[in-house]
This record gives structure tokens, sequence and C-alpha cells, in this order.
């Protein structure tokens, strides 16, 4: 009997047919209150998951006697409770590495757009508001040459300092618990304290997962530390930033601007404070949402689901 394997969000149809091969499927294009108690009933003799964004944890464990793994088709992993799966044997995946480049095109993307207020341009454009040639109010700030500090430099921090380093000239600093020798040496990144890189850099990029120690990483005091002409990029998880504490920065002038591509709440509500902001640039988590990334990130998903259930050990086993 082959083993079943549960799809809870929309992939390619090659996708499904890999799995297929192995697996017999049951596959939903998204969970939402209409799919969701049917995909419960379908967890009852399941024995792995395909999909990202499902907050797996102990209750929803108790409904799948059955689970071998559990398969993100995300890099980060936070919606998963890994102490409580390794205590039932069940294991983990994830997909690193095959969306890098295209998560820091958009990083990159976004900090551009902050600085130049682009979008805030764009819109004065469409609105018919350009009458004369534009002022010193319009202006915005450079991005070459200025310092840029990476909190989190992994898979996607490392392809954020390529670019700012053959790009755009620009020093990198970078912050995490271990040093990053590659980035050191192909980039010319000095390794910090989060403190010291958040006295020096003109731009502040954050790319860390969300774990217990990186929840608000991002607070008063940090603002605080930062320059008043900082731009706060996040393209980690929202958590990893004390909302409140952004909005004031940005209101008070603590720092100049953000560019956000993650929010605590998502979708974020229309009237969160962050959205009335001039200064605040943002995007609806699309660091790595693009046709071929995707598929890339589906089909390293359904390998880890097929091998592990094959009783091999999955290529991106989360330990
Ligand atoms: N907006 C989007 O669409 C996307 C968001 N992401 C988010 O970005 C995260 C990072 O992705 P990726 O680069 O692939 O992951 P990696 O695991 O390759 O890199 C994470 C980096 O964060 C550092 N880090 C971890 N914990 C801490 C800590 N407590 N303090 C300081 N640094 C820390 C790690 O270094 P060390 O272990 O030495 O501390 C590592 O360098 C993902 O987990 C996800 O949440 C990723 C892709 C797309
Ligand atoms: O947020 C995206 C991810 O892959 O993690």
């Amino acid at each position: 009997m082959k083993p079943k394997a549960i799809v809870y969000k929309k992939v390619d149809s090659k996708v499904l047919e890999f799995i297929q091969l192995t697996c017999d499927v049951v596959s939903f294009d998204k969970l939402d209150s209409e799919t969701y108690p049917t995909f419960l009933k379908e967890l009852k003799d399941a024995h792995g998951i395909l999909g990202s964004g499902l907050k797996v944890n102990k209750e929803l464990l108790d409904q799948a006697p059955q689970l071998k793994i559990v398969c993100n088709t995300s890099v980060g992993y936070d919606n998963l409770d890994i102490e409580e799966l390794s205590a039932r044997g069940i294991m983990a995946t994830n997909t690193p590495d095959v969306l890098n480049d295209t998560v820091a095109d958009t990083i990159f993307g976004l900090l551009l757009a902050t600085a130049r207020r682009i979008p805030e341009m764009d819109q004065l454009v469409k609105n018919g508001q350009w009458k004369s040639m534009i002022g010193e109010e319009f202006y915005g700030v450079d991005v070459h040459h200025k310092t840029l500090g990476i909190i989190g430099m992994g898979g996607v921090g490392n392809a954020i300092a390529k670019r700012a380093h053959f790009g755009f000239d620009m020093p990198i600093f970078y912050h995490n618990r271990s040093r990053n020798e590659h980035a050191e040496f192909e980039y010319g990144a000095t390794y910090c304290s989060l403190d010291e890189l958040l006295q020096k850099s003109d731009y502040v990029c954050l790319m860390t997962p969300l774990t217990p120690a990186t929840e608000n990483l991002i607070g008063k005091r940090e603002f605080e530390l930062m320059k008043n002409t900082a731009i706060f990029i996040n393209g980690s998880r929202g958590k990893t930033v004390d909302e409140v504490a952004l909005v004031d920065a940005l209101k008070t002038g603590e720092i100049l601007a953000a560019g956000l591509d993650v929010f605590v709440q998502e979708p974020v509500q229309p009237d969160h404070s962050l959205l009335a902001l001039k200064n605040v640039v943002t995007l609806p988590h699309i660091g790595s949402a693009v046709y071929e990334t995707r598929m890339k990130m589906a089909m390293l998903g359904a390998r880890n689901l097929v091998a592990g259930l094959l009783g091999e050990v999955p290529p991106n086993l989360i330990k």
C-alpha cells in the first residue's frame, strides 16, 4: 500500500504527479474555513504533509497519529513546533538555498524603493501631481557607497551582501551568532555586535529566522541606537520586530524610513498604523514569489516528502 500524503497548498501539477509516483495524494489549493474540516479528516491516516504556513503544534499533531514527516515549502519554519515533532519522532523539512537570489532581488528592490521613494513618486505621477520639476521635498537618499548592516548573514543575507558589494560598492557589517567566512572573504563583510551594527549602518536589513531568541529582536532600544538617517528593512518575519516601537521610531524621526515585506499579522490589517506613514514602503510577503522559484521550492519540498516516506534521509531534514 502506498503512503498517504496531503498537499495543503496549490502546487504545480508536475509536483503533484511526482508525489503521486510514490504516494496516494489528497490535495487542497488552500486551507480556509471551508476546506479545513476536510483537511482534519484526511489528516487522521496521513503519513506526510506538504505546504507552508500551517501551524503544526501539539493540537494538530494529536489529530495525525500516523504522521511521519512534515514538509514546508518555505525556508522559514517558525510555523512548526520542532520540539513536539521530534518528541513524536516526526521528521520536518524546509527548502533552503533555492530561493536565495530571488529573495535578495526582492529585498534589494525594497531597499531601493524605500531610499528613492519610488512608490510615492509613482503615485505622484499617476495622480497628476507632477506639475513642475520636483524640488528637494521629494529627494531620496543614496544607496551606493552607503553602509549596509545585515542581521542574519545566512543564505539570503549572503545574496543581499553580494548585490550590495559588487553592484553598489557598499561597505557591509553583519551580525550572526557565528562568523560567516564566505561573506567576509567574498564581500568584505565585517563581523560585529548587534549594537555596533545598528550604530554604524545607513541601512539595517533584518534577515534572521523567527525563533525565541529573535522575537522582538528590534525594538525601542534598537531603533534608538540606529542613526536618525537609517533606513530599516525587514525581510525576515514580522514578529522579529516590535511594530509599535517601529511606528514610534518612524513618527518621531528616530529613523528615516522602513521597507517591510513581513508583518506581525499577515495579511496586515488595512487600518494598521504603519500603512498610514509616508516613510514606509510595504510588500505583501513576496520575497520568493516568482514562478520558477516557487516551482523549485515546491519540488524540493516534494523530494523531501518522498524521501522521508521511502525511509530515506530527506535532503533538508531540520535537526
Ligand atoms: N520575506 C520572505 O519572503 C522570506 C523570508 N525569509 C525569512 O528569512 C529567514 C532567513 O532565511 P535564510 O537566509 O534562508 O536562512 P539561513 O538559516 O540561511 O540564515 C539565517 C541566518 O540568521 C542567523 N541567526 C539565526 N539566529 C540568530 C540570532 N539569534 N541572532 C543573530 N543571527 C541569527 C544565522 O546565523 P547563526 O546561526 O550563526 O546565528 C544565519 O546566518 C527565514 O527563516 C525566513 O524567516 C526567508 C526567505 C523569504
Ligand atoms: O517567507 C518565506 C520563506 O521561504 O520562509
